[in-house]
Formats: structure tokens, sequence, C-alpha cells
């Protein structure tokens, strides 16, 4: 395919996305099953435009008062991709499988005549109505903030350390690209391609299959990194999915002591055993909640981890769809739900043992609003500062930018260079 029916394609899909509410990964799915003879560098083209033209949804459409997906994809190739307008026309005039050629209006908007600065939020891709959020955390940075969640995220590897070492990896993947990450001493980086680009498919690498590395974003691993889980502790991952944090706690433990992996939702904890068996982590009990419960260990853990529920804010970058979707109903929901885990999750841990609160949200309402309604509603609790977790664990490092008085702190793409996660931690009284 020529770029020209790329473009049609893209806007097909995005109209689908917009009008029939249909998640990205299906539309772009169920267009390459109807259209067969699109290779597969076709299809990451179309992807990129599609998700592109999401992260930048508010922006573009501000800018080029216009929000229709045909404005967005033709905006995100001529400007995002920095193709430029001379470039965009051609394309369009060139291919017959190309959407119809620019007006004289679409041309102007797109060369900026005219166009009056967008607002703030719009300006950082943010919903309007999360706006307050984002300026209470982040400030004169609110905007910088924003448009960092805006571009594509890197792959974040992380050595498995049962079984490999970085050094060793990196020359094993040196044609990825991968270099070490700069705050994880566990992690490899491959940056992010531009525009029609690809990164290269790490699951299909001998050291993916035997378990030497996993994909997992770096502030993930540094959010596991600060619950410093030893070798020889009872530990509880309290919602541990698919297992991602489980594994890197594991790694930690050196194999040594016992880690109890748990998630109310059975589905979600299915992959955790595969999973676990290519990582060669043998310190590890699922729990499942449908044939178990958890009473035996009620006050005798060192550590629960809690990799709470939330909206996601911080991970726009890799779900930009998800940013649009996000109604303020479903983030009172995640309130609701992070509070019933917190006071569940506490009851596990032994006196004087930690419970480390973490999310993927940049939103003061589930971070440190959160981490003040449980010490405030559970006395036997206290804070232990998350910074200086950060500076015993990573000695070298910039501290991290965005921490409460307590030390609670928060990553994110402009500060740290990681998704958003944000990390809280407690010990119960001795
Ligand atoms: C952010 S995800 C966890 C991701 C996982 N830790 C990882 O690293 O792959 C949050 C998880 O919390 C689980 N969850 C939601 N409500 C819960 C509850 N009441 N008790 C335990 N787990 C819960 C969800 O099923 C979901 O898997």
């Amino acid at each position: 395919m020529k770029d020209g029916g790329r473009l049609a394609a893209a806007i097909e899909v995005l109209t689908e996305v917009e009008t029939r509410h249909r998640p990205v990964q299906i539309a772009l799915r169920d267009w390459g099953a109807a259209h067969r003879f699109a290779g597969s560098g076709d299809r990451t083209a179309i992807g990129n435009l599609v998700f592109d033209a999401l992260r930048n949804k508010a922006s573009l459409a501000a800018s080029l008062e216009d929000g229709t997906p045909r404005a967005l994809i033709l905006a995100t190739y001529a400007l995002t991709w920095e193709k430029g307008v001379p470039a965009l026309t051609e394309v369009l005039t060139q291919d017959q499988h190309a959407p119809a050629g620019l007006t004289d209006d679409e041309r102007d908007r797109l060369a900026g005549s005219g166009n009056g600065e967008p607002a703030a939020y719009a300006q950082a891709d943010v919903p309007e109505w999360l706006w307050p959020g984002f300026q209470s955390v982040f400030g004169d940075r609110a905007v910088e903030e924003g448009r960092a969640l805006a571009q594509r995220a890197p792959v974040d590897l992380r050595t498995n350390t049962l079984k490999s070492d970085r050094d060793k990896l990196l020359k094993r993947l040196a044609h990825t690209g991968a270099q070490p990450t700069a705050l994880s001493p566990v992690g490899m980086r491959i940056e992010a391609k531009p525009g029609s680009g690809r990164v290269p498919h790490v699951q299909a690498e001998e050291g993916y299959r035997k378990g030497w590395f996993e994909l997992q974003d770096e502030a993930s691993q540094l959010a596991a990194l600060l619950a410093q889980a030893k070798p020889g502790e009872q530990v509880l991952d309290y919602c541990a999915g698919g297992g991602g944090k489980t594994l890197a706690l594991a790694a930690a433990m050196q194999n040594k002591g016992q880690l109890y992996a748990y998630d109310a939702d059975r589905l979600r904890l299915a992959p955790i055993h595969e999973r676990l068996q290519r990582a060669g982590a043998r310190n590890i009990q699922v729990r499942d909640p449908a044939s178990s419960n958890l009473e035996d260990l009620a006050g005798q853990m060192d550590l629960v981890f809690m990799d709470a529920p939330c909206t996601g804010t911080g991970v726009w970058r890799r779900r930009p769809d998800s940013k649009w979707r996000l109604a303020e109903k479903a983030l009172a929901d995640r309130i609701e739900d992070q509070r019933h885990v917190l006071e569940n999750a506490s009851r596990y841990v032994k006196p004087g043992g930690r419970l480390v609160y973490v999310t993927c949200s940049v939103l003061p309402a589930e971070n440190e609003d959160q981490a003040e309604w449980f010490l405030k509603n559970t006395p036997d609790f206290k804070p232990v500062s998350a910074l200086e977790a950060w500076k015993a664990a990573l000695p070298n490092a910039q501290e991290p930018r965005y921490v409460t008085e307590r030390g609670d702190l928060l990553m994110t793409p402009a500060s740290t260079g990681t998704d958003g996660f944000f990390v809280a931690i407690f010990e119960r009284n001795p």
C-alpha cells in the first residue's frame, strides 16, 4: 500500500473507534481481517496513525478547529509525523486509494493560519474535566506533563536475575537497539520509532522464550524495587493480575521465602502460571480466589504489595484511547475499589510489616488523597518515606521531582522518563 491508501484506512478505523466506540485494537484487527492484502508494514503504519491521532486528539482538534477523523489523521501525517503539507498534498493527489485532496480551508488550517492558541488542557491533550487534578499535582508543568503522556512509549524489558544478567542480555539484544535504562538497574529500553516505524518483536527472541527477560515498563520495575522485598520474607502480592510485579518481587527475593500471588479476578490471574514457569520463579504460591481464601495469612506478612486497580492515567502513552473514554463515574468507582482493597490488604500485614500502595495513575484522588485517607482511617499504620527507599535502592539516581511531605512519590514520563506511577509505603505499628 502507498501512503494514500494507509491514510484512507486510518480514517476508516478511527471513524469506527469514534462513532461506534470500538476499542482501537479490535477495530484495527477487524480492518486487517477484511483487507488481507495489507502487509505487516501497512498494518503498523495504519495503527501508528490511529494511535498518534488519539494521543494528540485534543491539541490537533483545537488547532485545526476540526476534530473529525479525517482532520485528525491528515494532521497526524503532516504535522505530528512532520511530513509537511506539500508532501500530504502530493500523497492525496497521486494515489487513487487516497482520501480526497485538501480543500483550501483544510490547507490553511494545517498551515496554522488564523488559529488561536488552544486552552491549556487541549495543548496538554488532557480531558478538560481532569485538568484541575493535573494542575494540582504538576502546577506550572501541567502542560509539559500532559504532552509527555501524549508521546509514544518505549519498550522496556526487565532482566530476570533468576536466570540472566543485564550485560549479557544487552549483548544478545544489541540488534534490537536495547540500551540500559537510566534508573532501573535491571532494565533495558528500546526507544519508540517515529512515523511508520515499528519496534522489534521481542517476544520472538530466544531470551524471552527462555525467561531471561520480561516485558515490563521501567516504572513498574522501580515500584517493585522500592518495595524492598528481601530473600526469606513472607510477601503477599494482593492485586497480582497477570503477575508482572509478582515476577519482579520473586527475583528480588532470589527465590527464597514465600510469595503469595492473589487477585480477585481469576481470569486476570490465569496467565501467571505459564509466566512463573518460564521465569523459573519457584517461591510463589498462586492463591485462586475461587478455591482458596487468605485467612491463614492474616497478620503474617512482612510485606503486602498492592498494585491497585486504577484509571491508568499514567499509562496513556500506551493506551491513548482510554484517555478519552475515561468517565467521572469510572474514577469514582476506582476510588471506591482502592479504599476497599486498602482495607482488605492491610489485614495481612504483620506488626512491623510494610504495605506498599502503587497505582499507574497520576491523579491525586487515586494517589496522595488515598494514602491520606488510609492513614486517617487505619491508625495502626504509619507512613514510611518512599523517597528514602528510592535513595537507598538507587543511590546514584536523581531524586524524583514529585514527592509529598510524607515521602510518597510519583514518576512520570516528563520527570523520570517512565510511565506515570505512584508509590506510597506504610508500616504497621509493632
Ligand atoms: C493494576 S492491575 C494489577 C497488575 C499486576 N500487578 C501486574 O503487574 O501485572 C490491578 C488488579 O487488581 C485486581 N483487583 C481489583 N479489585 C480487587 C480486589 N478487591 N481484591 C484483589 N484484587 C483486586 C484486578 O483484578 C487487577 O488485576
